[in-house]
């Protein structure tokens, strides 16, 4: 389904939905089995910022709509303030309390991540009943009546939800399309190459979570006011979060439009559930049987598979061979020529890194000089991948000292690293298989400033530049493409590509010619000599040796983590240490 066709049936339903009250006025039950649908997508769209977005699951989001639902009964009971005067604040408490607690579950992952936040819901419900002179504790908070009249019963509230909604539609559709979005969504796919590309997860992750209680702790406002009464078992009830999650899960998790049909689907299923099965308990059994089917058959969400089996598939056509590929200039590497310097731009002092018993990497001594392309080569398991993660953060922790263009970097943050223009790829490429290939190219950040969040995602001379990479490394008529649909060989140029826009003073590639078609090993090393004569220094580890042995200079060479030999090819060639430990069956 194309973006108009959508954006149609939204238009749609969206006219219907303000047409309705008008239409029927008097259909006070169905405004109210509406309003409360609208509630749930409110919920569901904001946790899909943090959850479907960046892939953290919160099982216990509608926390936020208790915290705004008692920030507004709290304050408008105490100072007699109108509770739809205090909604923007109790937005901003949600958005608060986000942050702080933000800040300490977000280190957590997976299911411990899932468990801390339904923790959250219950400690806030025990808060409630705990704190009396605060929250009236169990016997609740009665807040005044709606002014307006009788006759028009739930109307004003029926549009306030609508209206909230909608504005928390844009607000959610607007960061997937920032830069933020795209930082995000890589933090789900991988959120260690998200910090290797320069991405600042820690704060990425914070700010969505603290995004995705705005708009929830404002209806909790309005909500409180629509109920007139709160406590603690109300306002913080598991249930109503299992509600905006199962939305979410059916609709589309990580889509923008999923939420939002989702929660329709969920409510309009729960309200008939209740008045048709006999009660709340229909509604569980509901709940748990739709929570299996979709976990079982549609993981992904109607929408997506919707959108599957709609869209016509079409193959990309595979050209590996080096013949087939057309290349952009290399002037596309860096924007300016680095300036030719002398002395190491990388040192390594007495690195160390054990998992367990084994010594990974035994006190390593390693420099590259600035301006080189050095290869780092050895057997199988002999700590090169290690030393690579040492060096880019992304390893945790290890003795010894890692200096980068004459700072040392070994306490600072993987993307910390890649600002100062220390970029790597992997041995086998992650790249960000769900996103278009263009998209790929562009989610580094060089550097960061508040104002790179707003910015668009593909955007400006970024996406001018990514293009221009892209079609240096021969990949230009692929931007559109998945880049899960590529050939393992040209994922690799991507992500030498991705690496190349961090604009990096050094590159680490990892095993650059594994597992790719021949005809493309010599099209590597030919980028490789091109970004290098651009003044990139590069770290090369690789196993295809007579591939190192022309490119690089110099070649150390690992052994069981220790530096068994270094120098110039034609040396390691003939070093009988080198032939014993690694090269002899090969260069025989
Ligand atoms: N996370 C880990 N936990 C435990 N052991 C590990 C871990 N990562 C690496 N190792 C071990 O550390 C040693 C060095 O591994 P490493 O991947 O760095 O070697 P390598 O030289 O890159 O090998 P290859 O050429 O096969 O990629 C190996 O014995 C490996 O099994």
């Amino acid at each position: 389904m194309n973006r108009r066709v959508s954006l149609a049936i939204a238009s749609v339903a969206f006219i219907a939905m303000i047409a309705f009250p008008f239409i029927a006025p008097d259909a006070t039950y169905e405004h109210t089995v509406m309003l409360l649908a609208f509630l749930v997508a409110i919920q569901s769209i904001s946790w899909n910022i943090i959850s479907g977005f960046a892939g953290y699951v919160s099982l216990g989001h509608s926390v936020f709509l208790g915290i705004g639902a008692y920030t507004a009964g709290i304050l408008s009971t105490r100072w007699e303030i109108h509770p739809l005067a205090l909604a923007p604040l109790s937005g901003v408490v949600a958005v608060a309390i986000a942050f702080l607690v933000g800040s300490v579950v977000l280190r957590a992952k997976g299911p411990a991540f899932v468990i801390i936040t339904i923790a959250m819901l219950l400690l806030f419900q025990v808060l409630t009943i705990n704190l009396p002179g605060l929250t009236n504790g169990s016997d609740g908070i009665t807040l005044e009546l709606p002014t307006w009249g009788r006759d028009v019963g739930n109307i004003p509230f029926y549009f306030m939800f609508l209206g909230l909604m909608v504005v928390t539609f844009g607000f959610s559709a607007w960061i997937r399309r920032t830069k933020f979005g795209t930082g995000l969504v890589a933090i789900r796919e991988d959120e260690g190459k998200a910090a290797a590309i320069g991405i600042p997860t820690t704060l990425y992750k914070n700010l969505a979570y603290a995004a995705s209680a705005f708009f929830i702790g404002v209806a909790g406002a309005v909500y409180a006011y629509f109920l007139t009464f709160l406590n603690p078992l109300g306002a913080f009830n598991i249930l109503t979060s299992v509600t905006v999650v199962l939305a979410a899960l059916v609709g589309g998790r990580g889509t923008l439009w999923g939420p939002v049909v989702g929660a329709f689907i969920v409510s309009f299923a729960s309200e008939a559930a209740t008045v048709y099965g006999g009660g709340t308990q229909s509604r569980l059994l509901l709940f748990g049987v739709a929570l299996v089917i979709i976990v079982l058959f549609l993981p992904d969400g109607l929408l997506p598979v919707l959108q599957r089996l709609l869209t016509k598939r079409r193959d990309v056509e595979y050209t590996d061979h080096a013949g087939a590929l057309e290349h952009g200039p290399v002037e596309a590497v860096t924007r300016e020529p680095i300036e030719p310097k002398t002395g190491p731009l990388l040192e390594l002092r007495n690195v160390h890194k054990a998992f367990g018993g084994l010594k990974a990497v035994n006190g390593v001594d390693l420099t590259v000089p600035v301006g080189s392309i050095t290869a780092l080569i050895g057997p199988n398991g002999s700590g090169k991948t290690t030393l690579f993660n040492l060096i880019t953060g992304t390893g945790g922790a290890h003795t010894g000292e890692v200096w980068f263009d004459g700072e040392r970097i070994d306490r600072l943050s993987p993307w910390a690293r890649a600002h100062r223009g220390l970029g790597r790829t992997f041995q086998v490429t992650r790249l960000f298989k769900s996103m278009t290939v263009l998209e790929n190219v562009v989610a580094p950040l060089e550097s960061f400033s508040p104002r790179v969040l707003a910015s668009g995602a593909v955007a400006g001379h970024e996406a001018d530049r990514a293009r221009e990479l892209l079609s240096f490394v021969g990949l230009g008529r692929f931007e559109s493409e998945r880049a899960g649909a590529l050939s393992y060989g040209q994922q690799k140029l991507v992500e030498l590509a991705q690496v190349l826009m961090l604009e990096p003073r050094m590159v680490l590639l990892d095993e650059p010619a594994g597992g790719i078609n021949p005809g493309l090993v010599d099209r590597m090393a030919e980028i490789i000599r091109a970004a290098n004569r651009r003044g990139i220094t590069f770290l090369v580890v690789e196993h295809n040796i007579p591939m190192v042995l022309d490119l690089c200079d110099p070649v150390f060479v690992l052994a069981r983590g220790e530096v068994i030999a270094s120098g110039q090819p034609g040396v390691i060639r003939n070093d009988p240490a080198v032939l014993d430990a690694y090269l002899g069956e090969v260069t025989t």
